[in-house]
């Protein structure tokens, strides 16, 4: 575990209670690339760059980088994701600070404090040159009304101002219960008199504000931005202010971080800069680092990070985590029914559920499959991060499908089909006459069983390790397994037969807590009535 960048006590000693710590701050890349195969979590802040570079120095080591805060414009997500590295953000904690910075910039620049503190301090006394702007009244443009911008929002109100929004993503009703409305981005740029920034960086907002939005602007516009200095065109609004389309800004972030010494826009007179404070008050930096600490040493434990930046979203994890685990299990039969030397290409899942479909997010359950169906046959090894990204690598294509049952509504899924297309199987019976291997499953009392294989039904727990046979049906069968496997001390925990009529055969599922050596496999294969079989590791 390493901090790249100065962390909160509270969150170092959580992590120290789980983890080695080594605290670097201000290392150069090169020192980074050095450290970083040494580590298995990395936590940055705003200020640290972690680029494609870093995750290729961890040689595979690094699982989880943590970035303390919200915005996560410092992290390659897709080298990290192809690189199988998990990003965990801090989304919370810092929300009413950067927000009450927003405020606290925007009303400080409203009556030129910053400016009237520097001149006293040079010896003047210049109540003339100070006299301000009142917000009452005024129109404030949020753009970008997600938690920062709706606590701005909040306050603004409370100053009196009359606040509208731009975010084409936020809920309408979300907005009018907050008693503000959504605008489109014409509608918000042109018609404030402040407009203040709260999107995230992305190619879609870069350079947002630029020659041609600041012309649509009302004359004497004031800007704020406590989000990111790159969706600021900051030439562009050096020669708005310069040419009076906006009279002040406010500014927290810069493009360049810190700006270049020469900075025009930072040494403009009708600019107030702070060196990116807004998330920086004692209170948001103990609790960001607590709750950057619990998502990494929850990361590292394996379990589903809900703040997970480039995993599928784990949503109601609860309710789905066995059946997450289910869906493992069933990749990893699945593929392990197949006969070698024949490529998969196609996967075929079937969710059966009572509930609609945009209740029920599956990415999460497509993930482990493919962990399930790729990690037995490759060295890759494949998580909630990168299984997409496997997957299409491999040429897998895995299709989705949705069965409607009439089911309890408390349950969100009834079963899981896995059906592998056109390959051949190790264990015939696993195929149906349409030629796909087919493995089915449920839960029951919250662990998966295994209750389909082929055409026939079986009914055995996913724990431990599985054998499969088909036998005539006749009596004695059991016995003559179980006693093979208890000469070897191999523990039994489930049994079941399953048997189709017409064919007079049955499968037997057997759960084995150990693996069995060759030779008591061979010996079960011996079995006059057996007449194939195989071993999965689950
Ligand atoms: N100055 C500082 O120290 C801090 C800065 N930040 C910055 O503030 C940003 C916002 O943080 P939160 O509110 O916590 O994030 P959030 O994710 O809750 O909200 C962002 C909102 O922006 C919206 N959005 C996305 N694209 C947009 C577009 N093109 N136009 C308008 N809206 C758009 C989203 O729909 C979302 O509602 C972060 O991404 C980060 O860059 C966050 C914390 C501290
Ligand atoms: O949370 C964010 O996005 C921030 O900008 C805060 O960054 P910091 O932790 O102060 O470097």
């Amino acid at each position: 575990m390493h901090g790249a960048e100065k962390l909160g006590e509270a969150g170092l000693a959580l992590l120290r209670e789980h983890e080695n710590v080594d605290c670097s701050y201000q290392l150069s890349p090169k020192e980074l690339y050095v450290k970083i195969p040494l580590c298995d979590a990395l936590i940055v802040r705003s200020g640290t760059k972690v680029m494609r570079e870093v995750f290729e120095a961890a040689q595979g080591r690094l699982g989880v980088v943590g970035q303390a805060g919200v915005g996560i414009d410092n992290v390659d997500l897709q080298a990290a994701t192809e690189l199988g590295c998990l990003i965990v953000n801090a989304p919370t904690a810092n929300t009413v600070a950067a927000a009450k910075h927003g405020i606290a910039i925007l009303a400080a620049m409203a009556r030129n404090v910053a400016q009237a503190d520097a001149s006293m301090k040079a010896g003047k006394w210049q109540r003339n040159k100070y006299v301000g702007v009142s917000l009452v009244g005024k129109t404030l443009a949020v753009m970008g009304f997600g938690k920062i911008g709706s606590e701005v929002a909040r306050r603004a109100k409370g100053l009196g101002m009359h606040v509208i929004a731009h975010d084409p993503y936020a809920p309408a009703d979300r907005a009018r219960a907050a008693g503000v409305e959504l605008v489109s981005f014409d509608e918000a740029i042109s018609t404030s008199d402040f407009i203040s920034l709260h999107m995230p960086l992305t190619p879609n907002t870069s350079k947002i504000l630029n020659d041609k939005t600041f012309a649509k602007m009302k004359k004497g516009v004031r800007i704020i931005n406590v989000a990111r200095g790159g969706v600021i065109d900051e030439d562009a609004l050096v020669r708005a202010l310069d040419n009076g389309t906006v009279a002040q800004a406010a500014l927290d972030v810069f493009t360049e971080e810190p700006p270049p010494k020469d900075s025009k826009l930072v040494k403009h007179e009708n600019v107030t800069v702070t060196p990116h404070l807004g998330a920086s008050t004692v209170e948001a930096q103990e609790g960001v680092a607590i709750e950057i600490a619990e998502a990494v040493v929850g990361a590292l434990k394996g379990e589903l990070a809900a703040t997970a930046v480039n995993a599928p979203i784990a949503l109601v994890l609860s309710e789905l985590s066995p059946y997450v685990v289910l869906a493992e299990k069933l990749g990893r039969l699945a593929v392990q029914l197949v006969a070698g030397g024949s490529g998969i290409r196609r996967v075929k899942v079937v969710y059966t559920s009572i509930r609609d479909p945009e209740d029920l997010d599956t990415r999460i359950l497509r993930a482990m499959i493919t962990k399930g169906i790729v990690e037995p046959i490759s060295n890759v090894f494949v998580n909630l991060v990168n299984a997409d990204y496997t997957a299409k690598q491999r040429g897998l294509r895995i299709s989705e499908e949705r069965v409607f049952n009439d089911g309890s509504p408390e349950v969100p899924l009834d079963s899981i089909q896995v059906c592998l297309s056109n390959v051949e199987s190790k264990f015939a019976s696993a195929i149906l006459d349409s030629g796909d291997i087919r493995v089915e499953g449920r839960v029951k009392d919250g662990i998966p069983h295994l209750t389909i294989v082929g055409s026939f039904s079986v009914d055995v727990s996913l724990e431990g390790n599985i054998i499969l046979c088909r036998q005539v049906d006749q009596p004695g069968m059991i016995g003559q397994v179980g006693n093979i496997l208890g000469e070897k001390n191999v523990n039994i925990s489930f049994m079941s037969v399953g048997r189709t009529a017409r064919t007079k055969q049955a499968i037997m599922a057997i759960g084995v807590d150990e693996e069995p050596n060759k030779e008591t496999l061979r010996k079960i294969g011996k079995i006059p009535a057996i007449e194939e079989f195989v071993f999965l590791k689950l």
